[in-house]
């Protein structure tokens, strides 16, 4: 398959301290990886590097196969599906309109911008596979917060991205509203088979069961990277977050018990 991200020998200093070191990563289409660390295990860095946020100190990022450094970063930026929970939107747009502005990567509508019929049909399209299909008129401050990230799930995938990066999508969720993100973003990979994700949780519970591949990061090092069920065990996942862990795996969903520090 397609290479979608390739990361060779990253490090990201920030005010004089490495937040990332000797990071390398290679995603293709059609892969699904979670990102698992601790907190200020670098995480976020990571994805606004993949998403073209930021540079790379030092080190090779190539995204959609462009490399960082080389081209507009705005302009790849808009060929990303960045879902933020942290969308800075307070306008009261509806859900469709909401939907919409992912092909103007603008957070309002912009003044003098009109979808087409064919633009609109897949707004409707993305809704429905989020599970929004009867809130595409409702507006979004009456949304609720699993309704707000479903929303900018569709919404990023408005320009037809071959990359989608979510960060904590799950934060914030009761658990209906977990389990129905975590089908949307089954139903969506299976109906977009060649669509690569990158998915930040601190959750395993949270994790779809489509998740090809894991990356665990600590202290802004790479402890494993692989197919998930290799890298997904209770001693690797145990030593990233310092806990002796049991780890299991049922229906493809995973569980954790704590069985002690490490
Ligand atoms: N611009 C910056 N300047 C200085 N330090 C930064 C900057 N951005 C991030 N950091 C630091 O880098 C480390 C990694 O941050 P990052 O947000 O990537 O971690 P994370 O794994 O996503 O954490 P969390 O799980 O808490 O969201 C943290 O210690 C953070 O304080």
């Amino acid at each position: 398959m397609r290479e979608v991200l390739r990361v060779e020998d990253v490090h990201v200093v920030r005010d004089g301290k490495p937040i990332l070191q000797e990071v390398s990563l290679t995603v293709r289409a059609g892969e699904h990886w979670a990102l698992l660390g601790a907190n200020g295990a670098g995480k976020s860095t990571l994805l606004r590097l993949l998403g073209a946020l930021v540079h790379p100190t030092r080190g090779t990022v190539e995204v959609l196969g462009r490399r960082l450094g080389r081209v507009d970063l705005r302009e790849l930026r808009a060929q990303v599906g960045h879902v933020d929970p942290r969308h800075p939107l307070t306008a009261s747009l509806r859900v469709r309109d909401v939907v919409l502005t992912g092909l103007t990567n603008s957070v309002a509508p912009l003044p003098r911008w009109r979808p087409t019929e064919e633009q609109r049909d897949r707004a409707f399209r993305l809704i429905g596979i989020l599970g929004l299909g009867d809130l595409a008129d409702a507006r979004w401050p009456t949304l609720s917060q699993g309704q707000r990230g479903r929303t900018l799930i569709a919404r990023a995938l408005m320009p037809a991205p071959r990359l989608l990066l979510l960060d904590e999508p799950a934060t914030g969720l009761d658990l209906p509203g977990r389990e129905q993100l975590i089908d949307a973003l089954d139903a969506l990979r299976r109906g977009h088979p060649t669509l690569a994700t990158v998915l930040v949780t601190h959750h395993l519970e949270e994790l779809p069961p489509g998740t090809s591949h894991a990356m665990l990061l600590r202290e802004g090092r790479v402890l494993a990277q692989g197919p998930a069920p290799r890298v997904l065990t209770g001693d690797q996942v145990g030593k990233c977050f310092d806990l002796l862990l049991v780890l299991e795996r049922h229906d493809g969903r995973w569980t954790v018990r704590i069985r002690g520090r490490a």
